[in-house]
């Protein structure tokens, strides 16, 4: 039976996503906004509630003309007479339930692989619901987050199908038109989305649905089509560049900078040089007023902080929304834990229209996703020149924009077109900031011309690299000291003649050429010597560094990331050291934002046979069980240990009937010290997805604690460690556990300020009840800070 996809609302009962509110209530409202598929999803009533409350929800659906489908339960479905039902990987399969239903009942399928996708596919079902697209708080027991681009290898995987798609996952109004758009192959695009909370926990669902279809039916505003390259495209492009430059000079677009602080002052000099008006803004709000400029907004992680990816995040949404272009610049995106994940979280979070970086750069992009196929996942320290074309080419053909990839010869794609560009001057790899300002110009000349950014962003190299090449020319430059004051003076030289329509600067200066890849075979891992892993998330490469050979200019150069790195590194030290010399009290040098889709609560063996031995056990007790109830309205997942529960007890009495529901992830018995046992390890996020914000609790403080902390930080966690909720025999030990954590990057904080972080907004849904709670525990929250803070 074919089916509406385009707005499939997938139901929770769950009191956080319900709110109290009745389901059917709910989903009604959701269908007079517009959803075009119910599926009933209940993982918290018995079968008798289930089969009532679906039979309900039928008479709704039925109103509407719209299927309602069973999760999991064929019984519940063949009860009521639903219209077909949805199977996970490890449900009932297909084949069975074919054999239960009824001749024309919908069969949808959970993929989260190609073999999945096809298998799905061959047997028959109506439609697969392929995600988990990103990390979401509403199921956290998923297999993997795939995103977009795992996404798109699963389409492009099962292209000859007409099968239906849905994603699901994470979706909302802010990312439904990317996840549509980016997600797209060549020759399949989804066929809709699945929501749950974005409408079951809205306060209007109609509303909710009906903003939706609309999103649904638009394209995003950044959205573009790629030019085929034309007979002569290098020659055709060459022709229009400055006119291009002219345009930039005339728009005198504002660029706005999220950029590192060793280079700012260099590229700001370099944006006013060519007739830009930079701004450099690290505060993500400000981007609300700042986009409405029209500019365009460069994202450096050079220096990268704990509080860069949320200010990030929330600018390249306002420009996003307002489909002004957005650069990425991620520096040294392979180095560290942090970088990655990093990665991992802007490309999930936005839509770039340039991607610039170095070879090392641009591979630990390229694996940043989950699922992959073709490209360049994995493989030799250093490609050469056809494969980094064409890993420039196979990264802007699945995030649907432009790449450019620096080093030796610049690559330029926009996916159809590759461009290599040799302009440049050795001196550009002696000043730092000078591969950053690259990022800054191609934002400049985004923004004047939007119709084909492959050809603004050559624009801005060219008139960038001649004008290196014209001030090393100069007989008064002697070295990169007195080539930079040069360089700016030339880069104004060629905005007055571009001004003044002069264009003879440019005159057979440019040196680029086309790169053809037709007759090359599409590059993919076992070409490069390494096995093909369509399936499982490919390693990538360690390697920072672009180690293209040295005999000509690096634009990107290795030595100005070292520089950035290790005054970053020096700097992160200095930090810590004066902080550990003065200890200004009350001063929380690390200021870390927790995510409230990222939370987890770690309650690290809380034991009968501790009750007495260890220090002021009860405070510790109230300070857990308020975290439990928070933890329960906030569904956050829990993770519990109990050391050799045989011998010392099991968790307090007082805690246990806080112990149950879906969000009780594990409990686990362990002889290790460390919380991570194999069993909780295998339940903690893969490592390339978005890291946890682990908040623990628990005794002891200088051994179990310790450990689970160190644990999770190496594995690129954050850890929060409350101090009004944790514990050792001797009071001391507390104080120079919690010290030690501190500086190896754990956050040291307070039960209340970590609930009030994860709210973060006083209109959170979940605000009422546990300010509610706050308030009612107050007195013992006193009590366990007046013996727990002194540390
Ligand atoms: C449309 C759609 N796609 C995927 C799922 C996830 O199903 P499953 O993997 O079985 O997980 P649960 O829903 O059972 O937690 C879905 N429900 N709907
Ligand atoms: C059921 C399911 N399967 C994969 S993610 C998910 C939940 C999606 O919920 P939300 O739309 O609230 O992120």
């Amino acid at each position: 039976m074919p089916v509406d996809l385009s707005l499939y609302l997938v139901t929770d009962s769950t009191p956080a996503i319900l709110k109290g509110r009745d389901l059917c209530t709910v989903v009604e409202s959701a269908l007079q906004g517009g959803v075009t598929v119910v599926q009933y999803r209940d993982k918290t009533n018995d079968t008798g509630v289930q089969v009532e409350t679906a039979r309900k929800l039928h008479q709704v659906t039925k109103k509407y003309n719209v299927p309602l489908l069973i999760n999991d339960r064929v019984d519940v479905a063949l009860a009521i007479g639903a219209e077909g039902v949805h199977l996970g990987q490890d449900d009932m399969s297909f084949i069975e339930a074919k054999k239960l239903l009824p001749e024309n009942a919908i069969i949808g399928i959970s993929t989260s692989s190609i073999e999945e996708a096809r298998k799905a596919t061959a047997d028959g079902a109506d439609y697969i619901g392929i995600g988990t697209m990103f990390a979401t708080s509403t199921k956290t027991n998923t297999k993997s987050v795939i995103g977009t681009a795992g996404t798109q290898v699963i389409l492009d995987a099962i292209k000859d199908s007409p099968i239906g798609t849905v994603s699901i996952g994470g979706i909302n109004h802010s990312n439904v038109q990317r996840v549509l758009y980016q997600s797209q192959s060549p020759k399949k695009a989804l066929d809709g989305v699945a929501i749950v909370s974005a409408i079951v926990a809205a306060d209007d669902p109609k509303a909710s649905a009906e903003h939706f279809v609309e999103l649904i039916r638009n394209p995003p505003r950044f959205a573009q089509v790629s030019n085929p390259p034309r007979a002569n495209e290098a020659e055709a492009l060459l022709n229009e560049v400055p006119q291009i430059i002219r345009k930039m000079v005339e728009v005198h677009p504002l660029v706005h900078n999220m950029i590192n602080f060793v280079v700012s002052n260099f590229v700001a000099n370099v944006a006013l040089s060519i007739g830009a008006s930079p701004i450099m803004s690290p505060y993500g709000d400000e981007a609300t007023d700042l986009c409405k400029f029209d500019g365009a907004l460069l994202i450096n992680m050079g220096t990268l902080t704990s509080e860069s990816v949320s200010n990030y995040l929330k600018a390249i949404t306002a420009y996003n929304d307002r489909g002004n272009p957005v650069v990425y610049d991620p520096v040294g995106a392979a180095a560290t834990h942090i970088r990655r994940n990093a990665v991992t979280q802007l490309m999930a979070g936005g839509y770039f229209d340039l991607i610039k970086g170095n070879e090392g750069e641009i591979r630990q992009v390229w694996g940043s996703s989950a699922v992959q196929q073709r490209g360049v996942d994995s493989g030799p320290s250093t490609l050469d020149g056809n494969q980094k074309a064409m890993l420039a080419r196979d990264l802007a053909r699945r995030e649907r924009n432009v790449v450019l990839l620096t080093g030796a010869t610049d690559y330029l794609s926009d996916g159809e077109r590759v461009i290599a560009v040799e302009n440049g001057h050795p001196y550009l790899g002696q000043v730092t900031g000078t591969g950053c300002a690259i990022g800054t110009i191609s934002g400049c000349f985004l923004a004047a011309h939007r119709s084909d950014r492959l050809l603004a962003v050559l624009s801005g190299i060219l008139m960038y690299e001649i004008a290196a090449e014209n001030a090393a020319a100069k007989e008064y430059v002697r070295g990169p000291g007195s080539f930079v004051p040069s360089f700016v003076d030339e880069l104004y030289a060629i905005r007055t003649a571009a001004a003044n329509g002069d264009d003879s600067w440019f005159a057979g200066r440019a040196k680029i050429h086309e790169v053809k890849l037709d007759n090359v075979k599409p590059t993919t891992s076992s070409s490069l010597g390494f096995p093909a892993s369509p399936t499982s998330p490919i390693p990538v490469p360690r390697q920072f560094f672009s180690s293209t050979s040295t005999t000509r200019t690096f634009y990107t150069n290795p030595s100005i990331l070292t520089y950035n790195l290790v005054t970053a590194a020096i700097m992160a030290v200095t930090t810590r050291a004066s902080r550990i010399r003065k200890k200004p009290p009350n001063v929380t040098m690390q200021v870390t934002n927790i995510k409230p889709g990222n939370p987890a609560l770690f309650i690290c063996d809380i034991q009968d046979k501790f009750r007495n031995g260890i220090y002021e056990f009860p405070n510790l007790v109230s300070t857990t069980e308020k975290m439990l109830r928070a933890a329960s309205t906030l569904q956050i997942p829990v993770f519990i240990t109990t050391q050799n529960r045989a011998k010392l007890g099991n968790t307090v009495p007082e805690l246990q009937q806080h112990l149950n529901g879906p969000h009780i992830r594990a409990d686990v018995d362990k002889t290790l010290f460390s919380m991570i046992t194999p069993e909780i390890e295998k339940l903690l996020p893969a490592p390339d997805s978005a890291p946890l914000d682990v908040i623990i609790v628990g005794i002891e403080t200088h051994i179990c604690v310790t450990q689970t902390t160190l644990d999770l930080l190496e594995r690129g966690h954050r850890v929060y460690i409350l101090v009004d909720g944790v514990s050792s025999i001797n009071p001391e030990e507390r104080g120079i556990a919690l010290a030690r954590l501190r500086d190896a990057g754990a956050v040291v904080t307070s039960s209340e300020s970590v609930l009030f972080e994860i709210l973060g907004d006083a209109a959170h849904e979940s605000f009422r009840a546990v300010s509610g709670l706050v308030k009612e525990t107050k007195e013992t929250t006193k009590g366990a800070l007046g013996v727990f803070s002194k540390i």
